[in-house]
């Protein structure tokens, strides 16, 4: 099958470790464009695959661009994968662990996860009222008896997330006391996330609409110098929900499903994550608390004022938090540098 929407797809791949994994994915991944952020020692070598077209980043690289903005882009955290979304001109963004494989489906068949997820974004999604059949604009499901008429053109959808079979995204603790603990249901659904409700996004297997949401993915500042790790994807993801919800746009879960190949070390996570463990429990009800006014009616106004809110609300709980909040308005910054609005082009020519 041609590859659906070839020029419109970046794949985004952080690495501190090797990107063989390409081999595994090559039939799927081999037509598109990869932005690759190399983390750690940009000294060290890392070996694309013969055959991929790819932009590849490393930390020198992520300075030289940025100036001094580039303190926004975590380092040594899976988190510099943002530096990706900001660089593409692509409408999607695919992002995927170096880790992660081809799994294959009940029936044997190998999943091609880019083509779901592409799926996903370009049919709507419906937060406003629950469909029982799940997502009504897949093959050989629709809208069930009593779904209001009015609601089923649904609102774009901006966010697919996908899933893991085997190594389950885990946090550090219940991977200690589960170190066995597999994943190998398959459940064939695709589901929107109602509005209101909040998720906690793993960006193992993620897909975007950059065009929609992109300013509000941004991942953080986590890693070297910072308290906290793995919380990268959580926090963009309560971000983007609060955003998608405001501006009507929607969430998906669910298929398509990678095999998860490696867990990594449940000491070096807790160490990396124990922060966020107790901080989740104060930054949800933030994040469930926050109203965007209606002024804001485009992903960065939204981000911006979330990030006004999270210096007033989350600063009081560490300093951390007004560094946080000051990386936000820093990528915003960068975010409108690399992405200037359209009419701005004109007026500059
Ligand atoms: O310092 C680092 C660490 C990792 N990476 C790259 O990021 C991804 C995820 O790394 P890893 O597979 O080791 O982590 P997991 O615990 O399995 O991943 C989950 O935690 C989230 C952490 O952000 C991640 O998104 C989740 O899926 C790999 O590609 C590493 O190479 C890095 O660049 N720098
Ligand atoms: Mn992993």
């Amino acid at each position: 099958m041609a590859p659906i929407l070839k020029d419109e797809v970046d794949i985004v791949i952080p690495t501190i470790r090797s990107l063989n994994f390409l081999e595994n994915w090559r039939p799927f991944f081999e037509p598109y464009h990869l932005i690759i952020i190399q983390d750690g020692d940009p000294t060290k070598v890392i070996e694309v695959p013969k055959g991929f077209d790819y932009e590849l980043y490393n930390r020198n690289d992520i300075n030289r661009v940025l100036g001094p903005k580039a303190n926004c882009i975590s380092f040594k955290d899976g988190a510099c994968r943002c530096f990706g979304f900001l660089v593409s001109k692509k409408k999607f963004i695919y992002t995927i662990d170096d880790d992660c494989f081809v799994a294959k489906d009940p029936t044997g068949k190998d999943i091609d996860t880019l083509t779901q997820h592409l799926d996903n974004l370009t049919k709507p999604s419906t937060p406003y009222f629950f469909n029982t059949l799940y997502d009504p604009y897949r093959e050989g499901a629709d809208f069930v008896r009593g779904y209001p008429f009015s609601l089923r053109q649904g609102v774009p959808t901006a966010v697919s997330h996908g899933l893991w079979l085997n190594i389950p995204d885990y946090d550090a603790p219940t991977q200690l006391v589960k170190p066995l603990e597999r994943n190998t249901r398959y459940v064939d659904a695709v589901m929107t996330i109602p509005k209101g409700t909040l998720y906690p996004m793993c960006a193992m297997n993620l897909a975007f609409n950059r065009e929609l949401i992109g300013a509000a993915m941004y991942f953080g500042i986590m890693g070297e110098g910072h308290p906290l790790g793995r919380y990268d994807d959580m926090w963009a993801g309560w971000c983007t929900k609060v955003v998608c919800d405001h501006l009507g746009y929607g969430v998906k879960t669910g298929l398509p499903y990678l095999w998860h190949s490696k867990a990594s070390n449940p000491f070096v996570n807790l160490k990396k994550e124990y922060k966020g463990l107790f901080w989740q429990e104060e930054m949800i009800p933030f994040f469930q608390s926050v109203v965007l006014p209606k002024e804001c009616t485009n992903a960065q106004q939204c981000y911006l004022e979330l990030a006004k809110l999270t210096k007033e609300k989350l600063g009081p709980i560490d300093p951390y938090f007004h560094n946080f909040a000051d990386a936000m308005v820093a990528w915003i910054e960068a975010w409108e540098e690399f992405n200037p609005p359209a009419n701005a082009k004109t007026e500059s020519a």
